[in-house]
């Protein structure tokens, strides 16, 4: 079963309650943090996380685009995030294995993201850890870019290791899915799709999920 996590980060952020609402029908609820160091761009923090916790009781996948992402796990964690998702790239690895850690001691899920450019490997030290991997298929930082379907293959690799080692972990792609894009990546082995402008946009959002559970 595919399952779909829209990205609020293309949510009004004026009307977020009712946005969140609007989606009540998919698995989980993807939270977008950037600082505008990790990636060009800022979004949200820890109070809104808090904030969300309160109206819903939809999963929170946290991904977290922020420098040393150590410093802050346990904080998201505590503003009621339920999956919590860390770039490979953004800190040493032992920086990266305390994050793991800290996310699990609070009793929480925890997942690795590699960007474009990151290859299937960067993943190797964490894979028998983790809930969770995030393959991005666009540069992070906005929403609404053009899906990179150059991923795929990087996606099929780790689907064969997952399967392999750690066949409870999942495996999420993140940026342009799309109704276009949405079968390349279950082909390749994904099982949590994240999606923000092609579910908001949607004249009809619990169709469009649907639809893109393929
Ligand atoms: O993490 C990110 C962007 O950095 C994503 O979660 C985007 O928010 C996805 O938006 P769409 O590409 O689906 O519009
Ligand atoms: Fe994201």
């Amino acid at each position: 079963m595919i399952k779909i996590a829209p990205s609020i980060l293309s949510a009004d952020f004026a009307n977020l309650e009712r946005d969140i609402r609007r989606v009540a029908s998919a698995d989980y609820l993807h939270v977008d943090v950037m600082d505008g160091m990790f990636v060009p761009n800022i979004s949200i923090g820890i109070p809104v996380v808090q904030s969300i916790r309160r109206v819903t009781d939809m999963a929170l996948d946290v991904h977290l685009m922020i420098v040393e992402p150590v410093r802050y796990v346990e904080a998201f964690c505590d503003a009621g995030a339920d999956l919590v998702t860390v770039h490979v790239e953004s800190d040493t690895p032992e920086k990266i294995q305390s994050a793991i850690d800290r996310i699990h001691a609070r009793g929480k899920r925890a997942g690795v993201v590699l960007k474009p450019k990151t290859p299937a490997e960067a993943a190797l030290p964490y894979l028998e850890q983790v809930e969770l991997i995030l393959v991005m298929t666009v540069e992070p930082g906005f929403g609404g870019q053009k899906f990179m379907s150059d991923q795929m293959p990087k996606v099929a690799a780790l689907r064969q290791l997952i399967d392999e080692r750690n066949p409870a972990c999942e495996l999420e792609v993140d940026g342009g899915v799309a109704p276009d894009t949405c079968r390349a990546c279950i082909d390749a082995g994904a099982n949590v799709l994240v999606a923000g402008s092609a579910v908001y946009k949607a004249e009809d959002i619990p169709a469009r999920i649907l639809e893109l559970r393929g």
